[in-house]
């Protein structure tokens, strides 16, 4: 693929930059964020929403705690309009709530646009026109006064209709295409408008510089937005404002580092919707802060429900991968992160911990209303012990001993493999009672009994397949010890090394005991067993009869 001739950077680096930002390691306050999702987000829809949808859609914004929402574009259809009169006129929009209007810089849009805001107590009026060395040539076809000329004209005509019209209005400019301008131009033209509107601090302007294409790799974005911080006119009374699409997958970057330095303001959407690749991501953004340990001041506490709404009204996807959101950012698959993840929830238990530090997973998923059962270890062909471990004990508290959780995952791995399926907890579980638990064929524990005043003698019942039951005896040094050389020379087998572990498991009403037994083979080869009973002497019988089959099947 032979590009050199066909394309070229369009973006203007600005001619100085201190990088300063650079130094800064995180970002210590949240922006002022204004969600775009009813403006930028609607426009970017097969079937834009409708009046009742965008009602809905705006309760769930100002539920999230967003101050500032962007409701639409007033003067491009009649739904747009409806939806900002009905928002009005049924008073549903709170008092620490701004709302936000769009239009470009014409008149007959401008003053339908005032039109749709009668009766606000306030809203922010915003006024853009395209900027960019590309849009002025192919589009407007307009010198760089002409397009000044655009900008200074529309920011005059909302100066006079906000006197005109009763409420409190706060104007915003965005040099729409700020990303492929030149960055002095587009600095000239913001200076033209700030001065038609005169800010002061008690009466800030809003300059929103957009990404509208991003083009640059971030720290080119950030160092433009350092430069018009740096050189704006009347910046003490100007609010500098962000808004990063994703064309380059990096609008949750662009928006960081331009944070970093000097913008004050986001415009963003839920989970990125938007035009072509999206607006940047705004629960991203947020989530990101409150991993560093500032507030962000919305509450993501819930996210299934939110992505529940936002799915039904946009009619979207959030992926499975998207930060956060995504359905699967919180499971692992693969066996050494489960491992990891198992151990490191442990640890957080054990320790009391105070910060989250938990391997592999970036906040608590709990936080934002991820359960951990289920969501953040899934089994597979891919997965291990540690996790089938860890999930068999969440869901059904067995503890494996180490030994026995390592011959469990190799087995579970296997099915899974087999089927080239994922396993659930309860398949997980059925095959553990299938492999281990109370096994009763070739032989099946009946009863036992110790004789007369001697622990260490047993007499136990058995009864192989098929037959009739019978007693059987011997001697060791415990009743298990008796009963297990009582079974090798009745069944002529040998093993060594009982691994033996049992504890009680609380499930349903009544306390069960649950005993572990593992027996090696004359050839090195380690078997397994599980024993469940009320009496724990009981279940420590079944897991050895349970281990002694899988032996003797194993053996044919
Ligand atoms: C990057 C962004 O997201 S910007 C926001 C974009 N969002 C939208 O456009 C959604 C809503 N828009 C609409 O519904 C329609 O475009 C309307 C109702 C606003 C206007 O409709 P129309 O006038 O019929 O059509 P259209 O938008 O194509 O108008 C293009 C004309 O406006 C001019 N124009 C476009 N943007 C601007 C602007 N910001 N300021 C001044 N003039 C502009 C164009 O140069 C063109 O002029 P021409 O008639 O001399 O060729
Ligand atoms: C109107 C402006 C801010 C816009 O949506 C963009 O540039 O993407």
């Amino acid at each position: 693929m032979k590009n050199d001739q066909k394309y070229a950077r369009g973006y203007f680096m600005p001619p100085e930059t201190s990088l300063e930002w650079t130094k800064k390691e995180y970002i210590t306050e949240p922006p002022i964020w204004c969600s775009v999702d009813l403006r930028d987000g609607n426009q970017a829809l097969v079937v834009p929403m409708n009046l009742e949808e965008k009602l809905e859609y705006f309760q769930m914004l100002v539920d999230i705690g967003f101050k500032e929402i962007e409701v639409g574009f007033p003067a491009a259809s009649e739904t747009e309009f409806t939806f900002l009169r009905t928002l009005i006129e049924q008073n549903l929009i709170p008092d620490d709530v701004t709302i936000q209007v769009l239009t470009q810089s014409r008149e007959h849009i401008i003053r339908k646009t005032f039109e749709s805001l009668k009766g606000a107590k306030k809203a922010v009026v915003h006024l853009y026109n395209s900027t960019s060395v590309a849009q002025r040539e192919q589009v407007f076809r307009k010198s760089k006064e002409e397009i000044i000329a655009i900008a200074t004209s529309g920011a005059e005509l909302l100066k006079q209709c906000a006197e005109e019209t009763e409420g409190n209005f706060q104007f915003q400019y965005s040099p729409e295409s700020f990303t492929g301008t030149e960055i002095d131009f587009a600095l000239d033209i913001c200076n033209s408008v700030l001065d038609v509107w005169q800010p002061t601090t008690d009466n800030p302007v809003i300059i929103n510089l957009p990404a509208t294409v991003s083009m640059s790799m971030p720290h080119v974005y950030a160092s433009q937005i350092e430069y018009m911080s740096k050189h704006m006119n009347y910046r003490d009374s100007v609010i500098l404002s962000l808004h990063p699409h994703n064309d380059r997958g990096t609008g949750v970057a662009d928006a960081e580092l331009a944070m970093l330095a000097g913008a004050q303001r986001v415009e963003g959407t839920l989970f990125g919707n938007g035009e072509r690749t999206g607006n940047v991501d705004i629960v991203t953004l947020a989530l990101n802060m409150y991993s560093h340990g500032v507030d962000p001041q919305l509450r993501f506490d819930n996210i299934p429900a939110i992505i529940a709404v936002y799915e039904r009204l946009t009619k979207m996807k959030v992926g499975e991968r998207q930060p956060y959101g995504g359905e699967l950012v919180f499971t692992a698959f693969s066996g050494s992160h489960q491992d990891a993840i198992a151990k490191g929830m442990k640890w957080r238990e054990e320790k009391e911990c105070v910060h989250w530090s938990v391997p592999y997973l970036p906040i608590d998923p709990k936080d934002i209303g991820r359960e951990y059962e289920g969501d953040i270890i899934r089994i597979n062909s891919q997965s291990g012990k540690g996790g089938i471990g860890y999930l068999l004990q969440q869901k059904y508290g067995l503890d494996l001993p180490p030994l026995m959780r390592e011959n469990f995952g190799y087995c579970v791995k296997n099915v899974s493999d087999q089927k080239q399926q994922e396993l659930l907890v309860e398949e997980i579980y059925d095959i553990f009672l299938n492999t281990y638990v109370n096994l009763k064929s070739p032989v099946e524990f009946v009863k036992y009994r110790y004789t007369d005043d001697d622990d260490f003698k047993t007499v136990v019942t058995i009864k192989s397949d098929g037959d009739a039951a019978i007693d059987i005896s011997g001697a060791g040094n415990g009743r298990l010890d008796a009963i297990s050389n009582a079974l090798q020379a009745e069944l002529d087998i040998t093993y060594s090394d009982l691994v033996y572990k049992e504890h009680a498991l609380e499930r349903g009403s009544k306390s069960q005991a649950v005993s572990y037994i593992g027996v090696t083979a004359a050839d090195g080869v380690v078997y397994w067993g599980c024993g469940t009973d009320v009496d724990i002497m009981t279940s420590s019988v079944k897991a050895l009869f349970s281990a002694v089959n899988n032996l003797l099947r194993a053996k044919g």
